[in-house]
Parts: structure tokens; sequence; C-alpha cells
């Protein structure tokens, strides 16, 4: 068999991205475009979160400032601040979805919900308007259920179930999923339920995490069997399975574990090098075929973002590159995913 010299990828979309804000996001933004994207679905787990229409309206235009060549896909924070009338006021400003973190469960989750029962009304309203739910599909670690960050994920899967059972118009998506079970579970829901799949969950096992804190995100990546059920679902090129990076962003001392009493962020950085990234890795599992379902059209149809017509594909070419060590502008700074590690494709100039 041949092996391909040049892929092209029409509008690559990252239904899942971290920009932060300033300073943070002045590195962070433009790194969408470099690592091929043109459209990013943002996450609202800003300090403070983004929880009302006028602060998404501003965090857009904040992000279009610094990178007028990406669009940007703005998210509300799940928060009692969310009436149905500011689901009215957000469909009407252009805001796409509502994110709900479970509360404490990764970065920036200190304001997240405790039941989803109390937000019914607001759901109803996310239904009819139209909005996406963005579900971090974890409940809280608690031991007197043994629950920790290996069962988290499997643990919340009845939410899901639930949710799409009482609303079975409103879209939801669960994100960043790390186990088998998740991907059963979407599998089995309607065509209202999607879910996205990150890089580096294609990537690491528990293994990778277990000692390395440059590894660490939640929800943290599981046994091989689950990494397995991520790329199988990809090779079969499901249509409701698609690439949301979870790339996210933290300043190095707060990966690296300096001091015992320093919890390490959650978080992996992927943005710069994404689209190789993600063409590497699913060459490595023989999907490199479904690349551009994954990361384009897979997505875009859920999402109802057509890629507008004459748009230019991005072309990638089997050429290595290194993933940068770091990346750093002023006193920011931060370290991706796989740094100093050879990948197979880059893209063309
Ligand atoms: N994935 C992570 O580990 N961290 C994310 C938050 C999130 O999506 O869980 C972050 O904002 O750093």
């Amino acid at each position: 068999m041949t092996r391909m010299a040049t892929i092209s990828v029409t509008s690559p979309a990252d239904f899942h991205c971290h920009l932060r804000q300033p300073p943070m996001s002045e590195l962070v933004t433009p790194h969408v475009l470099k690592g091929g994207f043109r459209l990013a679905y943002i996450m609202p787990n800003t300090k403070p979160p983004i929880t009302t229409t006028a602060q998404a309206v501003e965090y857009k235009e904040q992000l279009q400032r610094i990178e007028p060549n990406v669009e940007f896909l703005m998210t509300l924070y799940l928060s009692p601040d969310l009436t149905p009338e500011e689901v009215k006021k957000a469909k009407a400003a252009g805001v796409v979805g509502v994110k709900s973190y479970p509360r404490g469960v990764t970065t920036g989750s200190e304001g997240g919900i405790e039941s989803y029962e109390v937000y019914y009304p607001v759901f109803e309203a996310m239904e009819e308007a139209g909005l996406v739910l963005n579900l971090h599909g974890e409940v809280p670690s608690d031991a007197a259920n043994n629950i920790c960050v290996l069962n988290a994920e499997i643990a919340f899967l009845p939410h899901l179930i639930k949710l799409h059972a009482v609303f079975p118009k409103l879209k939801i998506v669960l994100e960043h999923a790390t186990t088998r079970q998740a991907v059963e579970a979407v599998k089995s829901l309607g065509d209202t339920v999607a879910c996205t799949i990150t890089a580096h969950h294609l990537a690491m096992t528990a293994d990778d995490w277990a000692g390395n804190s440059w590894h660490f995100c939640k929800p943290v990546a599981k046994f091989p069997d689950d990494r397995q059920a991520l790329q199988d679902v990809i090779r079969e090129g499901h249509p409701r399975f698609f690439l949301g990076s979870d790339s996210a962003p933290h300043p190095p001392k707060s990966k690296s574990i300096a001091q015992p009493s320093s919890p390490c962020a959650a978080g992996v950085y992927t943005s710069p090098v994404l689209l190789p990234l993600v063409a590497h890795l699913l060459e490595s599992f023989g999907a490199l075929d479904k690349l551009e379902t994954f990361v384009s059209t897979n997505g875009r149809k859920f999402y109802s973002r057509e890629v507008a017509l004459g748009t230019a594909p991005i072309k990638l070419e089997r050429a290595a590159i290194h993933i940068e060590e770091e990346w750093k502008m002023g006193d920011e700074a931060v370290v991706p995913f796989w740094a100093g590690k050879q990948l197979n494709w880059s893209i063309a100039q």
C-alpha cells in the first residue's frame, strides 16, 4: 500500500477549547489557527466564569481582536444566573451552548452545579431555543460510594441517559469521553446526543499520567481497552463522535509539582499542533482516512456549521516536526503535550 504524502482537510473545527483571559489568551488564541483550525468552541470556565450573555459577547470580541481569522463559538457556564429569559437572550446574541461542570471535578468548577433537576426549566428553554448542552461527564469523587477519578465518568452516565430521556430534543454533547461505557452509552442514545474525543485521550492510558503531572487532565485517561473504544469509534466513522481537543493551557508552575502541598492543575495543552497531532494519532491506529470526518464533517453537521462554499482546505504534508518544548510571551508560558516529541505530519505552508 502506498503511503499518502499529503492530505487536505476542509475547515477543521475544534469543538472544545479553553482560551482563558489576558495575558494567557494573548499567547494561546493565535495557536488555534497555527494548529490548523478555523473554528473553536470556547469553554466558559474563566475567572470569573462566563455566566451571562453580555460577558459571552464581550469575551468573543476580545478573542476576535486577538485572532480575527478564527470563528469563535461561545458558551455560558451553567449556574443559578442562567434563567430561561437569559437563554433566549443568549440565543439571540449568537451564543451556541451551555456548559455544565459538576461542582469541584476540574479546573474552574468551584461554581459548578450540584443537581440537574433544578435546571430543568433552563434545559426546556434551551431545547426550545436550540442551544446545546455540553456536559463535563464526571461525578465528584465520593469515598462513601467508592467513586474516584477512575470511575467518575461511568458513574455520570445515568445523568446523561436521564437528561436525554426527559429532553429528547435537547442537543447534548458528552464532552471528552474516556471510557468504553461512555462510547456505548452515546451510541445507544438518539441523534440529539453526540460526544467529543480529545487527541490526548487517543494517545494515553492511566499509565501515562500516573507519575507524570504534565499528562494530568480531567477526565483522566483510563484503561487500554477504553482507549481502544475511542479509537474504534473514530475508525468506524460514527457520525456523532468528533474532535473537541479540550486544549487547556496552564502555567508551567501549576503543572510541575514543586511543592507537595500544591495540587497539580488539570489540563493538557494541544492547540498549536492539533491537526498534525490528530493526523499522526489517527494514522497510528489505521484511521487516517477518517481525519476530515472526525475533525470537521461530524462536528460541523451536529452544530449546523456547514463549511462556507469556496473555503480553501488545510493541507498536511508528510514532513516530520518536533513539538515545541514551550510557548512563551512576556511572562506567560505553556508547555504543550508531547513537548519535544516528533510528529509525522505538518501543515504545508
Ligand atoms: N480538562 C482539564 O483537565 N481541564 C480543563 C477543564 C475541563 O475541561 O475539565 C481546564 O480548563 O483546564
